[in-house]
């Protein structure tokens, strides 16, 4: 009922977890293993393990949450490791890169290659908490620079975390680019960076980094993250698949992404509050939703939104 295809990667389930909530050690990818996740996606990894942003940086609201972790992570060898643990879950196991530099990269996805037991790379582009750093992928220029020198060496099923975005234009020109690569599929969307959430009664930021700065996830992103899922469904070509993560919270959410267009659909900061129960749960309402509107698979309905007449 709820199978799809990411490329030539089959998952038994549509919805697994979104990169960053609940995925940085081995104990919460075998956590994932276990659930009803239809795969299991590693924390955004870097050549070297990282401590990240101090604390306070993760913060759930009624809408949603708001985060500046700052990328850490346990070092990518640890989750290019974690690959034969996690063999026996039998479902996909997906790394997330996010190097501090293109050359950090291209060496991680060089060790990645010939791990059978990795079914797929997802590229983060889009990180918004480093100080200092602009997310790659809002540098279009920067963008087709670093896929041209990923597809120069990789022959594994690879796709890339977008940020959101926000302009016509710029879905057409980031279409243009991707459309070039060899993608399995994208990611839409990462936070929305550079929020800001206020404790009025203390008077402060909730989040202590970047002067409480982050980006923001959950019911706050919603209508951004169908709008992205829409566009660059419409946008790219058929063989690179739409991912949709930002605010799926229900079997209603990921409905709503999946007739956007979406192959798939990540759960982050839902996971983050309810815990991995939450992908039976998803799984669950939206198989009740396609019953009574009498579809049998996703592909019955995937795309197919229609315009208010
Ligand atoms: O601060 C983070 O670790 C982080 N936080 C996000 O919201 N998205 C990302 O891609 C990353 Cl890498």
């Amino acid at each position: 009922m709820l199978q799809t295809k990411i490329a030539n990667i089959k998952l038994a389930n549509c919805i697994y977890n979104a990169s960053g909530p609940a995925c940085s050690s081995l104990e919460e990818l075998q956590a994932l293993g276990q659930s009803a996740a239809g795969a299991i996606l590693s924390k955004s990894a870097t050549l070297a393990p990282r401590a990240g942003n101090p604390a306070p940086r993760y913060v759930d609201t009624p809408w949603g949450s708001i985060n500046s972790m700052g990328l850490p992570n346990k070092g990518h060898a640890y989750y290019l490791a974690a690959a034969k643990e996690l063999a026996s879950f039998q479902k996909p196991y997906i790394v997330s890169l996010s190097g501090m530099s293109l050359a950090d990269n291209l060496k991680m996805i060089a060790e990645m290659q010939e791990e059978e037991n990795i079914a797929a790379i997802e590229l983060n582009l889009s990180c918004p908490n480093l100080p200092g750093k602009p997310q790659t992928a809002y540098d279009f220029e920067q963008t087709e620079k670093v896929l041209a020198a990923v597809f120069a060496q990789n022959n594994k099923p690879l796709g890339v975390k977008l940020p959101p975005y926000f302009d016509l234009l710029h879905f057409e020109q980031m279409a243009q680019i991707l459309n070039q690569f060899p993608l399995s599929f994208v990611s839409c969307i990462n936070s929305i960076g550079n929020g800001l959430v206020i404790d009025w009664e203390k008077e402060e930021t909730l989040i202590r980094p970047k002067d409480g700065f982050g980006g923001l996830g959950g019911d706050y992103i919603k209508a951004t993250a169908l709008a992205n899922v829409r566009q660059f469904y419409l946008l790219l070509r058929p063989e690179i698949s739409v991912v949709a993560v930002g605010g799926i919270k229900s079997g209603q959410d990921a409905f709503e992404h999946i007739l956007c267009g979406a192959k798939a659909v990540q759960i982050g900061t839902h996971l983050m509050k309810t815990g991995p129960s939450c992908f039976a749960q998803i799984s669950a309402e939206l198989t009740a939703i396609m019953q009574a509107k009498g579809y049998q698979s996703i592909e019955d309905f995937r795309g197919k939104l229609k315009t208010a007449a």
